[in-house]
């Protein structure tokens, strides 16, 4: 089958992965509630499209934090991408800079920021998990000399939620019998002598406060982006403690379950914050007019997690290049038939509620 859209690619990929590889990209937390609402939520959005408008000069080129890119469009962080293909994250990145947009690199990638850094010319950001202070240190020292452009704190994860499919396939022996060090391409990277393993284990995020955000700019004068916020409350908090952007998400229905759809967050999200930082979604973004509802409601970029992987599982780079090509010409298209030509004509008048 020669794919077409992004279900194609996801049933290709199924067919290439052994189960606990598929059940760990593919899978939600508990009962998969919010999995699912982020793709129904979208379905229950309807567009209200304007018709002759001169459409002849369409374009989707658009910006976030001031760099340019080619679509309102940038690469999830997702972790472990060598066990979808031994080039990993290289691969993925090169696919994302050939199709002109961007990637959050995954703290837990396979290969060190600095070899992904290596891969590509254009966008990055780094995604930081902080277990401890001494590490997120030396994590944000490298990001920034191996020219990342912002760091991504997710916020949503101060344990590790309730997987149930990566538990009835025993997920983590799996993974360190055939895939080892999938997760853990930073600490082959070293500054300073090696990370220490035992303090990276006791996992602290639990301990982490609005305080530690005030911690990190201590550290670091690249922008922060908190990924993982769903309510107007913490994203007023988010604009009191001057991050530069917000990712409205629930980490793909991964934490925890029976959220809000981030669809269905973005406005209050919006109306409290899109005057003082940026704002972008993810979660359950599979068709380009997904991603123009994302935009009429406010949001300046969406981040696509899971299609990534089936790509760069099918096809290496080409197929992330391709993913992002497939949503990039669809999204043009819908932005033409709902009598869009460019991203600034977008409006929330575009969208119906049902
Ligand atoms: C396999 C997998 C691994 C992920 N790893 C991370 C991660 O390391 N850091 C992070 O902030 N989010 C992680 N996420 C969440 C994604 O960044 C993103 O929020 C989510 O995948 C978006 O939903 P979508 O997959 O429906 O597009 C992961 C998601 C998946 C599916
Ligand atoms: C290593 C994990 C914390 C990566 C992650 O965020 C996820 O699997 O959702």
């Amino acid at each position: 089958m020669q794919p077409i859209n992004v279900h194609d690619y996801e049933v290709l990929a199924q067919t290439q992965l052994a189960r606990p590889i598929w059940d760990y990209y593919q899978g939600g937390s508990e009962d998969e509630i919010s999995l699912r609402t982020n793709r129904t939520a979208f379905a229950q959005l309807r567009l209200r499209p304007r018709v002759l408008v001169d459409v002849s000069n369409s374009n989707l080129k658009t910006s976030v934090l001031n760099t340019e890119i080619d679509m309102p469009i940038l690469v999830a962080p997702t972790a472990a991408h060598s066990m979808a293909h031994s080039d990993g994250e290289c691969a993925t990145i090169r696919g994302a800079d050939a199709a002109g947009s961007g990637m959050i690199v995954s703290n837990d990638a396979s290969f060190s920021m600095e070899e992904i850094a290596r891969a590509s010319q254009g966008l990055r950001w780094y995604q930081l998990y902080i277990h401890t202070l001494n590490e997120a240190q030396q994590l944000i020292k490298r990001a920034e000399a191996a020219g990342y452009q912002a760091i991504v704190l997710t916020v949503d994860t101060p344990l590790l939620s309730n997987r149930e499919r990566d538990k009835r396939n025993a997920m983590g022996n799996f993974q360190k019998k055939y895939y080892p060090g999938a997760f853990s391409g930073n600490a082959r990277h070293t500054i300073n002598g090696s990370l220490d393993n035992s303090e990276r284990a006791a996992y602290a995020g639990h301990t982490l406060t609005w305080d530690t955000i005030a911690w990190m700019r201590t550290h670091t004068s690249l922008p922060i982006i908190l990924k993982g916020i769903l309510t107007a409350e913490d994203a007023t908090l988010a604009v009191q403690h001057q991050v530069a952007g917000i990712v409205v998400s629930n980490h793909g229905g991964r934490q925890l379950d029976g959220t809000i759809a981030p669809i269905e967050a973005l406005p209050e999200i919006v109306a409290v914050a899109a005057q003082h930082c940026e704002i972008y979604l993810d979660g359950g973004i599979r068709r380009g007019t997904d991603i123009l509802k994302a935009l009429a409601l406010g949001a300046q970029a969406v981040l696509i997690g899971r299609p990534i992987l089936w790509g760069l599982t099918v096809q290496g780079s080409e197929g992330v290049r391709h993913i992002l090509e497939i949503l990039q010409k669809e999204l043009q298209s819908a932005m033409i038939l709902a009598g869009c030509p460019s991203i600034k004509q977008i409006s929330r008048s575009l969208i119906q509620w049902t």
